[in-house]
C-alpha cells in the first residue's frame, strides 16, 4: 500500500473498493436524498439556467468576454448596482466532472452577491473531450490572470469552484503567478465539495472522455502536490474555506477532509464546513438564494465572511 491519503498504515481505502463502489461513490447524483439521480440532474441544469437569465436580464454585465485567444475561453461578468473602482470579484468554476457543464448555466450565486457589492466572474473552459486538465488548468489560470491585469484595483479575487470546478480553484493553490507576469491578489479559496485527488477518478467511467494516466492525474492533484511539497500562500491572510455537503459521498466527504489537513499542516489559512442537511447538488441551489448561511457577505458569523471579507 503507498501512502497517498496520509500514511503507509492507513492506505487510500478507495484502493479496496470494489469496482462498482468506486463508481457509486464517485457518482454524487447516486447520493440525493430528496430526488432521483436523473431528477437532480436535471433540477440543477434548470436552477442553472434560471439563475443565469435571471443574472443576465437584471443588472450590469459583460457577457462573453475573451480571456484567451481560444474560442472557448470567455467569461462573463456581472457586475453590483452600485459603481466602485475598487470591488471585490469572486471568480466561478462550475463543475460537471471536467466534461459537462458551462457558464451559461451557472450563474448560481450572481444575484445575492452582487447584491452585496461583489462583482461575479463566471468563467468558461473547454470541457474534455476537447480540453485536456492541463489545459483546463493552464485556462482558468489564465482567466484569473486576465482579470486582475484587466482590475488591477480590484479589493480582492475570490476563487469559487464546484465539483471539478473546486479542483480546478484548488490547483492555483499551486499556480506560478510569476511565469504569468502578474500575482492576482488571491484573498479566499471556496471549494465547494470539490476532488482533489484525481486518481481514483482514473478508475470510474468519468474516465472515459478524461484519458487520464496515472502522470496526468499526480500532476493535476492539489492533494498529490501539496502532500508531497507544501506551498505557500503569497498573502498570508488569503483563507480557504473547504465545503461539502453532508449527503455528499464518504469518498467526496474524506477528499475534502483530507485536502483541509493538508493545508492547515502547510500553514494555510484554511477552516472546513459539512453542510447541514444537503447534497452535492443542492449546495448550488442554495447559493442562489439570498438568505442562505453561506450568501451573506456581511454578517458573522458566516463562512462567506470569513472567506470574503476578514
Ligand atoms: N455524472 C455525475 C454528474 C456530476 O458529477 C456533476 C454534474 C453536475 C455538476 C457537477 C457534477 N459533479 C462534479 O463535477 C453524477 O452522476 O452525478
Amino acid at each position: 500500500m503507498d501512502d497517498l491519503d496520509g500514511g503507509p498504515k492507513r492506505g487510500a481505502p478507495w484502493k479496496r473498493m470494489s469496482k462498482e463502489e468506486l463508481e457509486n461513490q464517485y457518482s454524487p447524483s447516486r447520493w440525493v436524498v430528496r430526488l432521483g439521480a436523473e431528477e437532480a440532474l436535471r433540477t440543477y441544469s434548470q436552477i442553472g439556467n434560471e439563475a443565469t437569465k435571471r443574472a443576465q436580464a437584471t443588472g450590469r454585465n459583460l457577457l462573453d468576454v475573451p480571456y484567451g485567444d481560444g474560442e472557448g475561453e470567455k467569461l462573463d461578468i456581472y457586475f453590483p448596482e452600485a459603481v466602485s473602482e475598487a470591488l471585490p470579484f469572486l471568480m466561478f468554476f462550475h463543475g460537471g466532472y471536467w466534461q459537462s457543464g458551462s457558464k451559461d448555466s451557472s450563474a448560481f450565486m450572481v444575484s445575492p452577491l452582487t447584491a452585496q457589492g461583489v462583482a461575479v466572474v463566471i468563467v468558461a473552459y473547454d470541457i474534455a473531450p476537447k480540453g485536456t486538465l492541463d489545459q483546463m488548468v493552464d485556462q482558468v489560470t489564465q482567466s484569473i490572470v486576465f482579470v486582475q491585469k484587466q482590475y488591477p484595483g480590484n479589493q480582492g479575487i475570490y476563487l469559487c469552484g464546484h465539483s471539478a470546478g473546486a479542483h480546478l480553484a484548488a490547483m492555483m493553490l499551486l499556480a506560478n503567478w510569476t511565469e504569468h507576469g502578474v500575482t492576482p491578489n488571491l484573498k479566499g479559496f471556496f471549494l465547494v465539495s470539490g476532488i482533489y485527488d484525481l486518481e481514483p477518478v482514473m478508475h470510474t467511467s468519468e474516465n472515459a472522455s478524461l484519458l487520464t494516466t496515472l502522470e496526468v492525474a499526480q500532476r493535476n492533484s492539489p492533494q498529490w502536490h501539496l502532500q508531497t511539497a507544501p506551498t505557500q500562500p503569497v498573502d498570508p491572510a488569503c483563507r480557504i474555506l473547504v465545503t461539502v455537503g453532508q449527503h455528499d459521498s464518504p469518498e467526496f466527504h474524506r477528499q475534502s477532509r483530507e485536502l483541509y489537513q493538508t493545508l492547515r499542516r502547510g500553514g494555510w489559512k484554511a477552516s472546513f464546513e459539512e453542510l447541514h442537511d444537503v447534497d452535492h447538488f443542492e449546495i448550488l441551489w442554495n447559493l442562489t438564494q439570498k438568505d442562505y448561511v453561506l450568501t451573506q457577505v456581511g454578517c458573522i458569523p458566516s463562512p462567506w465572511t470569513e472567506c470574503i471579507l476578514l
